[in-house]
């Protein structure tokens, strides 16, 4: 079974404004609002791809019930802690530029993390587990790995998407696969990744810290597989994007919808790949029939 924990889920409020004009009122030409937060998006592209998942995490408030009920009216299967405050709103707003404002999300209180990891330790090694997105400030850094602790020991499979030393800490643990975008690997090394062989280099890094597989994505430049089976590139379709929100989350989704039908790495990371654009292409997630039609047009490349 997959499971997603979601720290901090949102609402993403989309909106698409033409010439958008701070400090002016300006109005919009169409709004949106979907459920968000990382793990829940894997879990929305998994339902989307007939792949059944659970999703968990902590919500609060009517907008935690919104969140809820629109998974659930989807099809999927949840298992949220319920917690004191309100699930975040996230602010996309779609104009020349994209521009995102994401909310802090209400506080996890000591007694809301031990049920969490109640859950987690019941998990086996056919569980695969993706813990995604940021997790509150007031929480440790070494949050997911302390999770990852308990998983190693019972040898589940964990994705972990997520950025800074919070990543860092889970390396050890020997995560099965990390997503960082190049920027976000920029940031942990504090280089600027100007080429496909700086990327490579300190995706390499990572491998070398612990992670099992390493997925970086590029946006537009497609994404790169670092593994002990070589150095893949995945291309990235041309299209019109709509609204890149997900795209990575969509990726992981895309690919564990496949790896976990067939452990075929290569086969996945090409999957990933086409759902992440599919979803770019989208104003909400990918569909299927979405990723299928790209399939062709991802070209994976050995590199190494
Ligand atoms: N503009 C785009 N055109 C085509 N494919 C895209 C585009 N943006 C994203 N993708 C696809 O989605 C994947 C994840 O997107 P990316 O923006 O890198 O992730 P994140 O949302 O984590 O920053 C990319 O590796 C690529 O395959
Ligand atoms: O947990 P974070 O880092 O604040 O990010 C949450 C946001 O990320 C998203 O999951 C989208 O993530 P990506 O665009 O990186 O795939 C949104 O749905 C959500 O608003």
């Amino acid at each position: 079974m997959i499971y997603t924990v979601t720290f901090n889920p949102s609402i993403d409020y989309i909106i698409h404004v033409n010439d958008f004009k701070p400090g002016y009122v300006n109005r919009a030409e169409s709004d949106n609002m979907y459920p968000g937060g990382k793990g829940i998006n894997v879990s929305r592209v998994l339902n989307n791809l007939n792949v059944k998942s659970k999703a968990m995490g902590f919500i609060g408030g009517f907008t935690g019930e919104y969140v809820k009920k629109y998974l659930e009216d989807e099809g999927l299967e949840t298992d949220f802690i319920y917690v004191k405050g309100d699930t975040r709103i996230n602010v996309k707003l779609k104009s020349t530029e994209e521009t995102e404002i994401n909310g802090s999300g209400p506080d996890i209180e000591e007694k809301d993390i031990e049920k969490l990891f109640e859950k987690i330790e019941k998990l086996t090694s056919e569980d695969f587990l993706v813990i995604a997105g940021r997790a509150q400030k007031s929480l440790p850094e070494d949050i997911y790995a302390q999770i990852l602790k308990k998983c190693s020991k019972n040898g589940v499979n964990v994705i972990v998407d997520t950025t800074g030393k919070t990543l860092l800490c889970t390396l050890k643990y020997r995560p099965f696969l990390i997503k960082p975008n190049n920027h976000e690997l920029g940031e942990i090394f504090n280089v600027e990744m100007v080429s496909i062989e700086k990327t490579i280099e300190y995706g390499k890094e990572l491998l070398k810290m612990g992670a099992q597989n390493v997925i970086v994505s590029m946006a537009a430049e497609g994404a790169l597989l670092i593994s002990s089976e070589g150095v893949f590139h995945a291309s990235a379709p041309r299209g019109v994007v709509r609204n890149s929100v997900g795209a990575g989350d969509s990726l992981i989704g895309g690919f564990l919808a496949k790896y976990s039908a067939n452990f075929d790495l290569i086969e996945a990371f090409k999957w990933g790949a086409a759902s992440g654009s599919a979803t770019a292409f989208s104003f909400d997630l990918c569909k299927k029939e979405d990723v299928e039609a790209l399939l062709d047009q991802v070209k994976i490349t050995k590199l190494m």
